[in-house]
């Protein structure tokens, strides 16, 4: 499937039991057909009785708390086997709500973002993180400095520019910034420049996917982080490389994410090797 560009594999292991190993992800991704972003597995409850469990696995193998895209992939699987519109799910990130609106559009209530440095987490104490001391770039070149940074399950670093995004050298800066020693489980990073309070333009390096069309989580932070800094609205129009998503940080805190999710073709796969085989299309 894809949610606004961003790849990602639905499996489905209900019933099953078993995971996704991290050799198996690797593997998967390193084919050009299977190439993906995050997988997103579909689990049986973890206590019986309650929701699904979904666990979400990047491209590098490594284990994500959230994301965005993937849970309106899932909410739009389940929607069509179901024929229903409404989900919950357990993640690492905690409960997260999903709904089919009807007009090709799912919403997700991605939970509430978190904005102390331990949280987050950062290596370093920062009473204020709004925009915490990070710089990076050479003198003679445009220069990311000074980023908001929150976790939205996941950690963020929002970058604002008031020039074009695509001007920054993300393919370079993002894998330094991503492993700066700042942050002890990585980070995604952005780039993002307000076009009007409810309009910013986003581009954003991944934890542990690297550049994509689109990135879920990084749009919630980005509007949340926006708001906080008074440069947004509390909610906005998101423009990505893959296409459009609306972000609203409602009054109860919870973030609010819409968009998209397509699905391209089914297959079988073996989780434990990776090893697959592909169905129908779309
Ligand atoms: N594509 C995602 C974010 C996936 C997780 C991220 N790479 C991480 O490791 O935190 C989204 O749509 O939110």
């Amino acid at each position: 499937m894809n949610g606004l560009g961003n790849q990602i594999i639905v499996v489905d292991l209900r019933g099953r039991g078993g995971r996704v190993t991290t050799e198996a992800a690797i593997a998967i991704n390193a084919q050009p057909e299977t190439r993906f972003d995050q997988i997103m597995a579909i689990h049986d409850p973890r206590t019986p009785g309650t929701a699904n469990y979904i666990e979400i696995i990047n491209s590098d193998g490594s284990r994500a708390q959230s994301c965005g895209n993937g849970m309106r992939c899932v909410v739009q699987a389940l929607s069509v086997e179901q024929g229903r519109q409404r989900f919950t799910f357990e993640t690492p990130a905690g409960i997260l709500f999903g709904e089919e609106t009807g007009d090709g559009l799912i919403t997700v209530d991605m939970g509430t973002p978190k904005f102390a440095w331990y949280d987050i987490p950062l290596n370093e104490e920062f009473a204020d993180t709004r925009a915490i001391e990070l710089q990076i770039g050479p003198i003679d070149a445009p220069v990311l400095h000074s980023p908001s940074v929150l976790s939205m399950g996941n950690p963020h670093a929002t970058f604002w520019v008031k020039d074009d995004v695509w001007s920054y050298a993300l393919d370079r800066f993002g894998p330094l910034l991503e492993n700066h020693p700042l942050f002890p489980e990585r980070c995604n990073i952005s780039i993002a420049q307000v076009m009007q309070p409810d309009h910013v333009v986003l581009r954003t390096w991944e934890r542990g996917a690297g550049l994509t069309r689109a990135c879920g989580t990084a749009a919630c932070a980005a509007l949340v982080n926006g708001a906080r800094t008074r440069r947004t609205a509390r909610k906005a129009r998101l423009t990505l490389p893959g296409g459009e998503l609306t972000v609203e940080w409602q009054p109860d805190d919870h973030v609010t994410l819409t968009g998209p999710a397509e699905l391209e073709w089914r297959g079988r796969l073996d989780p434990a090797t990776g090893a697959w085989t592909r169905g129908e299309a779309a």
